[in-house]
């Protein structure tokens, strides 16, 4: 990716983040912008006072009656630090609001990501972006807040000090010296930010790796993967180590030029000033005064250098969420209004769908519809699984439609459709809660139809002889529950909502087979109501009463031209 399309890539998710952000924070943002100007402006003062008052010293002869100018001056120190260190905590606070912006508007646009994007990231990766994202923003306006906008403010209150009371030329030697301390700072940045997007990608690239490692630990455990799965983790923390070093090393040698160039300019500009002290030109007092203002400069340029360095790391932070941020969203047909399928039915018509590798589905033709379950049979890879993507919309036909009622599905809006359907898939994903929760997914809770939801998934008698019944906590990933157990709770999950249309994606196979017949008889006398469509490869639990559509490896190659086969199954 090039520098301005990575540039463009950062536009949308910062600007996005910045504009909630100023709606919800613009009177703490507003405060903090008045009180970096009276801190800045009491730091510049209070020098220039105490300057006025040592030559006034030798004139006046009574110390007493200067003791409340040197009070004034003390009371001046004091709100310029304690405003100093308020803009701290004010931009703290607004930062912590920030934070939150960032991280439920990156959770906003994660719902809305394809299916393709879970399978391409996974859940830590996704969570480190997430977070590393959400603190580089954050530094980025705490970086504006305390650095930034106080530091142009003071380098400007001084600078105009200066030349209107000591001499415009060392103004000018001033902002040769800061100009060249960024400059230095920005080339600096450049010739080491590749060592730091290495370090940065080399830490992602590790949070996927441990992401999927944990996903797969039971698996790599049986197979003694230990030795490989270190190895590799070793080799990329190495990598991100040593990156971070060969940047700070970098970094000392800048840091030496810097310390060279403030010598040269503090001797240069004495030199140009104690001329004029002997010639009376200039007291002490001014001395003084040019002295502090010269070291106080010294902090925000500083700073600003630190500060864009900073700006730096924090942009490299921020490249895999504004990443992820940019990925492809769900796509929306043209609105068709609140559709709620009548008749339940669905057809296929000469639909076709290519992954990237030009595998997929070619020529799929079937109707599904009420009066018996719907099976979608074919050996392994014969795109089962494709056909129920495309049903459930995770993926759109490349040509071809799919119609509902009537209607093409792609017009018919996701939340839609997704409260006309229900799913049991393969892999059932229970979260470490309630099976109640599990079974209701933030649903209103109608204990009536949570029973019968139980009752016909065969899970009542389970759930009843449970101490905490419908309370019970079912463990990470529903790891306390059984296979079969599992299964039985996501068919609960999905007759809860009543579904016009039930997709089961071989949602028995982990239960024997007499249980199996067992739940596919109660479905099958739902199938009067409810639209049932089923992958198996268990034929045993397929009735005379069901369709079969059966795919061939032929319907996955593109270039293939094979009607997929529709009949009634006669035992
Ligand atoms: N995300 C993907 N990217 C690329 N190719 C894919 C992807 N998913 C599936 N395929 C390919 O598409 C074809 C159909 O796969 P699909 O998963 O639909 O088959 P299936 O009949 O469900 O298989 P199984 O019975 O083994 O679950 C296969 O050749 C598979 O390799």
């Amino acid at each position: 990716m090039n520098q301005s399309r990575q540039t463009v890539a950062f536009i949308a998710p910062i600007s996005e983040i910045l504009r909630a952000y100023w709606a919800s924070d613009r009177w703490t943002l507003m405060v903090v912008a008045a009180v970096v100007f009276l801190s800045s402006a009491s730091s510049v003062a209070a020098p220039y006072l105490f300057s006025r008052l040592v030559d006034s010293l030798p004139h006046v002869g009574a110390v007493s009656a200067l003791i409340w100018g040197f009070v004034t001056y003390a009371v001046l120190l004091g709100v310029s630090s304690a405003l100093q260190h308020m803009v701290q905590y004010l931009s703290f606070m607004s930062a912590e609001n920030l934070g939150f912006i960032t991280s439920t508007r990156f959770f906003e646009r994660l719902l809305k990501k394809t299916a393709l994007f879970f399978i391409e990231n996974n859940p830590a990766e996704i969570q480190a972006a997430g977070e590393k994202g959400r603190d580089a923003l954050t530094i980025l306006v705490q970086l504006a807040l305390i650095v930034f906008i106080p530091g142009v403010t003071q380098i400007l209150l001084s600078l105009i000090t200066l030349g209107a009371l000591i001499k415009i030329e060392v103004v000018a030697i001033v902002i040769a010296y800061g100009a060249g301390s960024i400059a230095l700072t920005i080339l600096a940045n450049r010739r080491t930010r590749a060592l730091l997007d290495a370090a940065v990608a080399a830490g992602q690239e590790n949070a996927r790796f441990v992401g999927n490692a944990m996903n797969a630990m039971e698996t790599l455990r049986y197979f003694s993967s230990h030795g490989w799965l270190s190895g590799r983790f070793n080799t990329k923390a190495k990598e991100v180590r040593d990156n971070w070093r060969a940047y700070a090393l970098r970094r000392v040698a800048y840091v030496a030029i810097l310390g060279l160039g403030l010598t040269i300019q503090f001797a240069v500009t004495f030199l140009l000033l104690l001329p004029r002290y002997a010639t009376g030109e200039l007291t002490i007092g001014g001395i003084v005064l040019f002295n502090t203002l010269l070291l106080q400069l010294n902090m925000p340029f500083e700073m600003i250098a630190h500060a864009i360095d900073d700006v730096a790391r924090s942009r490299a932070s921020l490249a895999p969420l504004a990443a992820m941020w940019d990925a492809p969203e769900e796509r929306q047909g043209a609105h068709a209004p609140t559709f709620v399928p009548s008749e339940g039915r669905m057809d296929f018509e000469d639909v076709a769908y290519a992954y990237d590798n030009a595998r997929g589905v070619n020529s799929v033709n079937f109707t599904a519809q009420r009066g018996g379950i719907t099976f979608i049979v074919g050996e392994t890879g014969s795109g089962k699984s494709t056909v129920f993507k495309l049903a459930l919309k995770s993926i759109e036909p490349n040509s071809g439609q799919i119609r509902v009622d009537g209607v093409n599905l792609a017009c018919i809006e996701r939340a839609d459709w997704y409260s006309a359907v229900a799913v049991v898939p393969q892999d059932v994903v229970l979260l470490n809660e309630s099976l109640a929760d599990n079974i209701l997914l933030g649903r209103p809770r109608d204990e009536t139809r949570l029973r019968s939801a139980i009752e016909k998934a065969a899970i009542l008698s389970f759930i009843e002889a449970l101490p905490d019944g419908l309370e019970t906590k079912v463990g990470e990933r529903g790891l306390k529950l059984s296979g079969g157990e599992r299964q039985r709770v996501a068919i609960a999950r999905a007759l809860y909502g009543n579904p016009a249309i039930l997709f089961l994606d071989e949602a028995s196979s982990a239960l024997d087979e007499a249980t199996e017949r067992d739940i596919m008889e109660h479905i099958r006398m739902l199938s009067t109501a409810v639209t049932v469509l089923a992958i198996t490869h268990r034929r045993t639990v397929i009735a005379d009463t069901d369709t079969v559509i059966e795919l061939d490896r032929k319907t996955t190659d593109p270039q293939a031209n094979s009607k997929t086969q529709r009949k009634t199954f006669v035992p």
